[in-house]
């Protein structure tokens, strides 16, 4: 399961590999839940965790007791509710997924009344408790959860835009999976960045930049029924769950995947480049400061932004259509917390 590292780009197929000794404390917030218990299983088999801090408002103790029985290396701690000051004591990487999942019908700015608190208060937490932590935010929606997380920091004096992450990286894994059975090659030979944000239409895929030459042939309507399965890949799991909440197992992958790249880079392995949804400043001429582009990570967390390179002109039209919707969803974000 565990293989030394072939490969530069953190969106290749494999999920963990490790290159380095340096090992980090992990704490989820929201360990209890859909996305809370398997990623907590997959970052239990991260050979870069050595210990684990599972929190929930919810059912955490319990899931700690369960996970803790796997036999890999790194400590596993559970703790209820009024333990959360404890459980981020010492942490250095803190992974949110608390909060409500959408249910048919809901769009992710639906979720925003009930999780901009929620993810509002764990920030102020760490702020507090472990100030220097890198946060990965999963918690929708996105592209206002992840503003809401800085202005909480900065409220508080501790924001350094290198270490946080919106996680992205379910859009990025999706697409590599739907472009591989579109062309019938390997997903491992479609690594699509993806840019933007994570809702609907402010997920731009960029299949203009994949390596693999049948990516080219995807045309006319199988690529407006590509990009449009990668934008709205997240409506089909709710309504396949039908009321039971949205993706979760694929989440926890795409989660631990995202928190193993970073953990590389903050081992110092050099080339971990992969997109994620960041304070940039690609777009901020247009008012728009947090964007999701390839970004290199290394050992302070945001090594370097990537410009978006060239964009075929289907491209400059979704991602024309992504930048107002994205700009709203931030400036809601921002003045949640002002
Ligand atoms: N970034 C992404 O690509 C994705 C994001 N999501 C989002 O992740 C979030 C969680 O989804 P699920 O795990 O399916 O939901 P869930 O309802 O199964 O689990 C959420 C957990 O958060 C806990 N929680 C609520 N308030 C809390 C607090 N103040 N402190 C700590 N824990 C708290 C709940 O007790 C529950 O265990 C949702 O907002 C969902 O939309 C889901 C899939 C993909
Ligand atoms: O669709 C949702 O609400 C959950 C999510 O963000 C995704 O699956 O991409």
């Amino acid at each position: 399961m565990f293989a030394a590292r072939t490969t530069l780009r953190a969106t290749s197929t494999r999920l963990f590999s490790t290159s380095s000794a340096r090992h980090t404390k992990v704490t989820v917030l929201g360990a209890g839940g859909g996305i809370g218990q398997p990623l907590s299983l997959l970052l239990k088999q991260d050979p870069l965790v050595s210990s684990l801090s599972l929190y929930d408002i919810r059912g955490a103790p319990g899931v700690a007791a369960d996970v803790s029985h796997v036999d890999t290396p790194s400590e596993v701690n559970g703790y209820a509710m009024e333990h959360l000051d404890a459980a981020l004591e010492g942490t250095e990487v803190v992974v949110i997924p608390a909060g409500v999942p959408r249910k048919p019908g809901m769009t992710r700015d639906d979720l925003f009344n009930t999780n901009a608190s929620i993810v509002r208060d764990l920030a102020a937490a760490v702020a507090r408790v472990s100030p220097t932590a890198h946060i990965l935010v999963i918690s929708n929606p996105v592209n206002s959860t992840v503003p809401i997380v800085a202005s909480t920091l900065e409220k508080a004096g501790v924001f350094d835009p290198a270490r946080l992450f919106g996680v992205t990286t379910l859009d990025v894994v999706r697409a590599s999976r739907f472009l591989a059975s579109v062309t019938g090659t390997k997903p491992s030979e479609c690594d699509v960045p993806v840019i933007g944000g994570h809702s609907g239409p402010t997920i731009v895929p960029l299949l203009s930049q994949v390596a693999n030459s049948k990516a080219k042939g995807v045309q006319g309507e199988s690529y407006d029924k590509l990009v449009y399965r990668i934008q709205f890949g997240g409506d089909e799991v709710v309504k396949a769950k039908d009321g039971a909440g949205s993706a979760t197992l694929s989440m926890a992958y795409a989660g631990a995947k995202f928190a193993n790249a970073l953990l590389r880079g903050l081992n110092g392995e050099k080339g971990v480049v992969t997109p994620t949804f960041v304070k940039s400043p690609l777009f901020a001429d247009k008012g728009i400061d947090f964007f999701s582009s390839l970004v290199e990570l290394g050992v302070n967390g945001v090594e370097k932004i990537h410009p978006i390179g060239a964009l075929s002109s289907q491209e400059e039209k979704l991602l024309e259509a992504c930048l107002p919707e994205l700009k709203k969803n931030i400036e809601k974000g921002k003045a949640f917390v002002a």
